[in-house]
């Protein structure tokens, strides 16, 4: 592959690179975007998926800029967030976090936004902004408890993995699927295909 297909996710998530490589993409570099995540006030969350997304894409841009390896690379980035209408909900780091996000989705419609922005080779930046909306079943004090003891919400956006256990919880998703776990694969291919980027060039031996 040419240099000016060379592709970084600016990404420290495994669940990213997973879904990646489902559509045949494995980027020639990772390189995680260490941004401050905090809303700002009164922001609302498809507001701060869309900002997250463009500040993790350009802080990695800034910092390849004199990589001659790289300089024209494509850049993508991505950010995801949960929301009760404008309420958002924080990436769950402890168990309080998760058991008050829980109660909150328990029985109830949430929405999953992601921001995705690409950087392309000319400098030019591309956005989009993806919307899932989810239903959880009321969740029992037994579900609840040993979701919570399952430690699968750590790090996770709304305090749930719906690629793991709390899939059994939903009982109804309008949107992308991908878009929920992190990276929305059909607008993630979309936008590097109408960009120039050879989202197909590898199908052919992939094996997929
Ligand atoms: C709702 C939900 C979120 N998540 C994850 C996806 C994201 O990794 C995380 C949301 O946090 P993000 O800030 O979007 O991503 P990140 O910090 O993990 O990775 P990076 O910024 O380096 O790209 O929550 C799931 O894995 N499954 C889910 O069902």
């Amino acid at each position: 592959m040419s240099d000016q297909h060379k592709f970084v996710l600016a990404s420290g998530s495994p669940r990213r690179l997973a879904l990646l490589s489902q559509i045949g993409i494995e980027p020639d570099r990772l390189l995680p975007a260490d941004v401050d995540e905090s809303p700002l006030r009164a922001e609302h969350p498809r507001s701060l998926a869309r900002r997250l997304s463009r500040l993790k894409a350009e802080k990695i841009a800034h910092e390849l800029r004199n990589d001659p390896d790289f300089s024209g690379a494509y850049i993508m980035a991505a950010d995801t967030v949960v929301a009760v209408g404008r309420r958002i909900l924080p990436k769950a780091e402890i168990l309080d976090d998760a058991a008050a996000c829980l109660r909150l989705l328990s029985g109830r419609s949430h929405r999953v936004y992601t921001g995705l922005c690409l950087i392309t080779p000319q400098g030019k930046q591309r956005q989009d902004l993806i919307e899932t909306r989810v239903r959880f079943k009321r969740l029992s004090r037994e579900e609840l408890e040993s979701y919570l003891a399952s430690g699968e919400w750590r790090g996770k956006a709304g305090g749930y993995a719906i690629q793991g256990l709390a899939g059994g919880f939903v009982v109804k998703l309008v949107g992308s699927y991908s878009n929920v776990v992190g990276l929305p694969l059909y607008e993630t291919a979309s936008l590097l295909h109408g960009e120039g980027y050879p989202v197909y060039a590898n199908w052919q031996s992939s094996g997929h």
